[in-house]
């Protein structure tokens, strides 16, 4: 790459100490102006958004996250307050527990359970990994993020013997998802078989009235924040979402707060070159031909940003993957994301990225500080740091021999300021870039498809226990069980069902293997 083009195309933006490098893209002379009138429409969408438009029409509701960090942008003074409120009582709370006085059964809490999935789990999850230092933290945290019942055992048996001093944060905007229901039966159930009640040591983030919300009303737990329907799942992160359990942890939610807010003032220009946002918006629409064309390979050469490509991929998939327009035309838009971390990538699929398959960008992201405190040389004059960065470099150069586009993105450290900083410029080129290609970036209506199903096979599950119960000691192959529940069209279901209860020896259901696996039959001993 020649210093000129480098400079040519390197934004840096001295507000975050960011740069931004689309050098390596390819961009054609003129592409920049081409596309300004599209991105004028955009900065006026953003704007309406921000100033409190039904940017979700189909749920009918607005698009607040930006207010989170700069409560006075907030379209009426009853939000204005509601925002600030929620931050002090965060703040607040967080130093009641720090002080002990509130605490649990066995004293001062020490540990954070987190109970939540997607939008509830991955950004606590992304700051709290990034940010997390084990030997200072205020409180070691955990993550109950599936309904994976050994997942459960694994963080219980790393909290071991203080579940007593361990708070649990029960986290769902909607207050029914059934993964954060089922995490949170089981840690009640595992305080009780340890002579503690739940109630003392939890606390609920949802919308007010949800069902857990109502839950943790009648069951006096310690404490409740609110959730907000103007705030989405994946965009909740500096809400309560992530800042209860940050704070507990001794993260300076301030700080990051004041991150998101000091990006949010840089991609606000309305000029393409002065806004990051708009810029990474440009290049991911340049790169996928505005069609999700080619996937997006993450690629952060820092381990503290190693779940910032899962973070990435509900934030950018969930919005931008779309079957309709705006107009209701069928669109199937969206960009394919994943990554995990250099240099480490590069011992993995990097072979790939550089001779196989073209079909991807990658977006490098450099931190330019490699810790705090010196590094010894692992050669003469050379740290391990150094080397960090040379496998950043020469993979870029790499992948640029064989044609394949890059983006890198430089932030001087890992700190409150930049993590929130990369946080809120995604948001804000995912919102543009769903101006760009005219769709709804703030619903996610094919995620209920697939509970719906999950909800169907539950149904078969209580109906196959039922079957076999009613004919104690006969043995029945899966055909036959359907037969008798009247579905043979879900006889492939309910072969997978009992197959996986049986694994389990639920309600005492065992199988008869045949030669044949799909001849099994299941009973339950009379
Ligand atoms: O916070 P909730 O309501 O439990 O939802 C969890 C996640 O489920 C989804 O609704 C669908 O995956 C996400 O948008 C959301 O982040």
């Amino acid at each position: 790459m020649s210093w000129d083009t480098y400079k040519a195309l390197t934004f840096n933006f001295p507000a975050v100490e960011l740069s931004l490098d689309l050098s390596r893209l390819g961009l054609p002379e003129g592409y920049i102006d081409s596309q300004r009138g599209a991105f004028a429409k955009a900065f006026a969408a953003m704007d309406e958004l921000e100033k409190g438009a039904i940017a979700n029409p189909d749920e009918g509701r607005m698009v607040g996250h930006y207010w989170l960090r700069d409560a006075d942008l907030a379209p009426n003074e009853e939000l204005k307050t509601t925002i600030s409120s929620s931050v002090e009582k965060i703040k607040a709370f967080a130093a009641k527990v720090h002080s002990g006085e509130v605490k649990g059964s066995n004293g001062t809490f020490t540990d954070v359970l987190v109970i939540g999935i997607g939008g509830s789990a991955l950004g606590p999850q992304f700051i709290a990994h990034a940010l997390g230092v084990p030997s200072e933290d205020k409180a070691a945290i955990h993550f109950f993020d599936n309904t994976d019942p050994e997942g459960m055992d694994l963080a219980l048996n790393a909290i071991g013997d203080r579940l007593g001093s361990t708070l649990s944060l029960v986290i769902s905007k909607s207050g029914g998802t059934a993964e954060t229901r089922n995490g949170m039966l089981e840690a009640q159930k595992a305080y009780s078989d340890m002579g503690l009640d739940f109630a003392k040591h939890a606390v609920a983030i949802t919308g007010v009235d949800s069902k857990l919300d109502k839950v943790a009303v009648s069951e006096g737990w310690l404490e409740r924040f609110e959730m907000w329907d103007w705030v989405g799942g994946r965009t909740s992160v500096l809400c309560a979402v992530g800042l209860v359990a940050a704070a507990l942890q001794g993260i300076d939610i301030q700080a990051l707060l004041d991150g998101a807010s000091a990006m949010d003032k840089v991609t606000r220009a309305k000029s393409i070159e002065e806004n990051p946002a708009a810029l990474l918006a440009l290049a991911w629409f340049y790169a996928t031909n505005g069609k999700g064309e080619k996937d997006m390979v993450i690629l952060p050469y820092k381990d503290r940003l190693l779940l910032f490509s899962r973070y990435l991929q509900q934030l950018i998939m969930e919005s931008l993957g779309k079957e309709f327009d705006l107009d209701g035309n069928v669109v199937n838009q969206g960009i394919a994301v994943y990554g995990n971390k250099g240099s480490t990538d590069q011992h993995a699929y990097v072979q790939q990225l550089r001779e196989g398959v073209p079909n991807f960008f990658a977006t490098f992201i450099e931190v330019l500080k490699d810790r705090h405190g010196p590094s010894i040389d692992v050669e003469p004059g050379i740290t391990a740091g150094d080397y960090l960065q040379g496998f950043l470099l020469g993979t870029r150069e790499a992948l640029g021999e064989t044609g394949r586009q890059s983006i890198t993105i430089t932030t001087p450290e890992v700190s409150e300021a930049t993590v929130a900083n990369l946080i809120a410029l995604y948001e804000r080129a995912v919102g543009f870039y769903a101006t760009l290609t005219n769709i709804n970036a703030y619903h996610q209506p094919g995620v209920e498809a697939g509970k719906k199903a999950a909800g169907a096979a539950i149904e078969l599950a209580k109906g196959i226990v039922g079957a076999l119960e009613s004919s104690k000691g006969t043995a029945m192959d899966a055909p036959t069980i359907a037969e008798k529940l009247g579905k043979p069209e879900s006889t492939e279901l309910v072969y997978k069902i009992a197959l996986h209860m049986a694994a389990n020896a639920k309600a005492g259901i065992s199988k008869i293997d045949a030669e044949n696996w799909y001849d099994a039959k299941f009973l339950i001993l009379a």
